[in-house]
């Protein structure tokens, strides 16, 4: 069994691949023709975010058994195209539930008490606290989009807050729990003072959250986006900020994380955010905690183990 290993991993994983005694090769700078040219070799491909994985790879991939994701979301990978062939698809979402549902909290305790827009002010010598004065999330409803992982794990928390959870999964069944009430998107859009989206990037999801969306929210609400970029229309966030009907707005997610490149109208939508001070903005780094990179290298290997376990014994 060989691996190939094409993104930057914590260095956690080396010492238990050797553990598990499996043979790998770590090209963290491999770029896609790199990937083409060898992955004929391998039985193994472990990713992260970087790689994109469709028919094409796969057609010069006679050998591989299994793509290791180093992560939860499976966006750049074809799923179709992987499910027509014996490949397995490993992700290790449980090893940044917890990274991802602390940011979730602390974007949402950031909006409501004003902590970046006020330590930003205090900074230029304004001592503003009518300005600041917050609002509590004590009592407010939160609507989850999405009760997988991260949706369940942002719950839990939000309990110890005192808020009222509702959650909306449309692939789950019998999914309420005691941190949250099963609801539906028209329920949500009823009821919610906040709306977050823990949903994977999947063509039903893409832009998601549009100007229709906003408009069928019955009041004001924030909005936190922790997910992907491609599930929020920046410019709709922008006409509803500009409206008053999207109080506020936690974005770990662009749909263009390359900011060098923003379309022109990426680049307008993204100044409005930037200079907002209803907005805060993350460079996709909820998921990415000190701790979360050894637990997804754990839950992967995990996996690997199990699958050449079973592979064997047949
Ligand atoms: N910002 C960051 O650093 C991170 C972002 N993510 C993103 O968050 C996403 C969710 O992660 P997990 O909770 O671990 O995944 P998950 O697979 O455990 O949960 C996603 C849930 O969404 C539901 N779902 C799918 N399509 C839906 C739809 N159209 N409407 C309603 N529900 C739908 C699924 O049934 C599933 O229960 C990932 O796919 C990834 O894109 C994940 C980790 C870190
Ligand atoms: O796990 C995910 O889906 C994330 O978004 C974080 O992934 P990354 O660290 O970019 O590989």
């Amino acid at each position: 069994m060989k691996i190939l290993i094409v993104d930057e991993m914590h260095p956690s994983l080396f010492p238990m691949l050797d553990e598990a005694g499996l043979a790998y090769r770590y090209e963290p700078a491999f770029k896609r023709a790199h990937i083409l040219s060898h992955i004929a070799d391998y039985e193994g491909l472990v990713i992260r975010s970087k790689t994109v994985i469709d028919e094409e790879v796969l057609l010069q991939a006679p050998r591989l058994r299994f793509v290791a994701r180093a992560g939860a979301g499976l966006d750049l990978i074809d799923l179709e195209a992987i499910r027509r062939r014996d490949i397995q698809v490993f992700a290790a979402n449980e090893g940044n539930r917890d990274a991802v549902a602390e940011h979730a909290v602390g974007m949402l305790l950031g909006l409501f008490a004003h902590i970046v827009k006020a330590d930003r002010e205090v900074r230029q010598g304004l001592w503003n606290r009518e300005g600041n004065r917050g609002i509590e999330l004590m009592g407010k409803t939160v609507g989850l989009i999405g009760y997988g992982f991260n949706g369940s794990a942002t719950a839990r928390r939000l309990n110890g807050f005192g808020c009222r959870v509702l959650a909306y999964d449309k692939y789950l069944v019998n999914y309420g729990d005691e941190y949250a009430q099963e609801s539906t998107m028209e329920a949500i859009m009823a009821q919610a003072d906040v709306i977050s989206l823990h949903v994977p990037l999947t063509s039903e999801t893409r832009l998601m959250l549009n100007d229709d969306f906003i408009a069928a929210v019955a009041r004001p609400f924030f909005l936190l986006n922790i997910a992907r970029g491609e599930i929020v229309q920046l410019e709709a966030v922008v006409r509803g900020l500009e409206s008053g009907k999207v109080r506020g707005a936690g974005l770990d997610v662009l749909e263009n994380e390359k900011l060098s490149t923003l379309t022109p109208e990426q680049q307008k939508a993204f100044d409005y955010l930037r200079t907002s001070p209803r907005v805060i903005l993350t460079p996709h780094v909820a998921g990415w905690t000190q701790e979360s990179y050894a637990k997804i290298n754990e839950a992967l290997v995990k996996q690997i183990m199990t699958h050449i376990r079973v592979n064997a014994a047949h």
